[in-house]
């Protein structure tokens, strides 16, 4: 990587994380005395993306849940956002692909609020997906949402919507693309909302109908999948939550999202889980995470009906940590495998997307 061109005010320390278009660095900034986050770009094809990154970041600035911009220039190869904490994806993976019902309705009601405030600024994500979530603010407990390389402004200055348009190149991550575009139209604020609904099926499952098996990795798969998926496959028997996807599913090109209607569903939703938590925590003993998961009657969850019940008395009745859990149930590891994330140097190829979809794809 070329760090040649960071200012001297700021020193690198370690990665933090990576992507397909870029690393991310810590960093101390010499003149505040703070630590900082860099973004750098892996090779000069991602000079766009970071372009459009730092335009749109410069935009949503003052947002809650949105990473504050801190250094960029232009013509150079990286810019400058506040520290952040741990990928909330990361978390996931690392509790087994387990998230109480605290944790997930805090999230969709964050995640939803981003969408709102982004949508609000004229902008469309464009490429959401659980490792966009990150964690940040006081103790870690928000989320923000970032990474905005394929974003774009769906709106004039004076309120004019883009125009409907077919042919589009591909912009997104195949797991998490709306339907429309895989068909290749062009990307509205619904097309955020249908990829917020998948991230909401993936935290409330561990994983989504066209991930489970490996044949299925690749683009045609899973838009064939997306086509005919029926609320429930994803969410089971949470109406509320299969409500939200037929909603969703239901929006016209230039229709603004009734968010509040979308927030008036999470909240039936909510109802249901008993002592919700007001603040994301980790803790799994606390959240009594496993059983709450077993209560909840879902179809990717009953064919582990029964090990899952164990696993939950077992964290009940000893204490047990999330990987004695695993340790004891092989059974229930095997299911949890963690993703893999594969991290390319190079456009992607049709190979390597057969192999990890969850990596971004744009042609500009
Ligand atoms: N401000 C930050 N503070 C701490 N960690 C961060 C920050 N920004 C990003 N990260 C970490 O780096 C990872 C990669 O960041 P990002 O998604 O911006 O890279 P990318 O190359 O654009 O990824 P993609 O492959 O999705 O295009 C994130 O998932 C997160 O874990």
């Amino acid at each position: 990587m070329d760090l040649s061109l960071i200012p001297e005010r700021f020193s690198v320390k370690k990665i933090l994380g990576q992507g397909n278009f870029g690393v991310i660095y810590k960093a101390i900034d010499k003149e505040a005395n703070q630590p900082v986050a860099i973004k750098l770009i892996r090779n000069r094809n991602g000079i766009h993306e970071l372009k459009n990154e730092v335009k749109i970041l410069t935009r949503l600035q003052g947002g809650d849940g949105i990473p504050t911009l801190i250094w960029s220039e232009k013509n150079t190869n990286h810019y400058v956002m506040e520290l952040l904490g741990s990928c909330v994806n990361d978390k996931f993976i690392s509790q087994n692909h387990i998230m109480c019902e605290s944790n997930f309705i805090i999230i969709a009601e964050q995640l939803l609020q981003r969408l709102e405030f982004i949508h609000s600024k004229s902008v469309i994500h464009r490429d959401l997906k659980p490792h966009q979530l990150v964690l940040g603010g006081p103790k870690h407990k928000k989320i923000y949402l970032i990474d905005y390389g394929l974003s774009k402004l769906f709106e004039s200055r004076n309120g004019k919507h883009i125009p409907f348009s077919e042919r589009r190149p591909f912009a997104g991550t195949f797991n998490y693309a709306s339907l429309n575009a895989h068909l290749g139209f062009q990307q509205s604020r619904r097309d955020d909302l249908e990829s917020y609904c998948y991230i909401l099926a993936y935290f409330l499952t561990g994983d989504l109908p066209w991930r489970i098996s490996q044949a299925t990795q690749n683009e045609a798969a899973i838009k064939k999948m997306k086509l005919s998926i029926k609320p429930h496959e994803l969410y089971g028997n949470e109406v509320s939550l299969s409500k939200i996807f037929t909603y969703v599913r239901s929006l016209e090109f230039e229709q603004k999202p009734d968010y509040a209607y979308i927030q008036g569903l999470l909240g039936e939703y909510k109802k249901n889980i008993k002592n919700p938590l007001y603040r994301i925590s980790w803790n799994l003993k606390r959240n009594n995470s496993v059983k709450n998961k077993t209560q909840t009657n879902h179809s990717c969850r009953k064919r582990h009906k029964s090990v899952v019940a164990l696993i939950g008395d077992d964290l009940e009745a000893n204490d047990m940590s999330a990987t004695q859990v695993t340790n004891k149930y092989p059974e229930f590891k095997k299911r949890q495998k963690p993703m893999k994330r594969k991290f390319i140097s190079e456009a992607p190829t049709a190979d390597s997307l057969k192999i990890n979809t969850d990596i971004s794809c744009c042609v500009f």
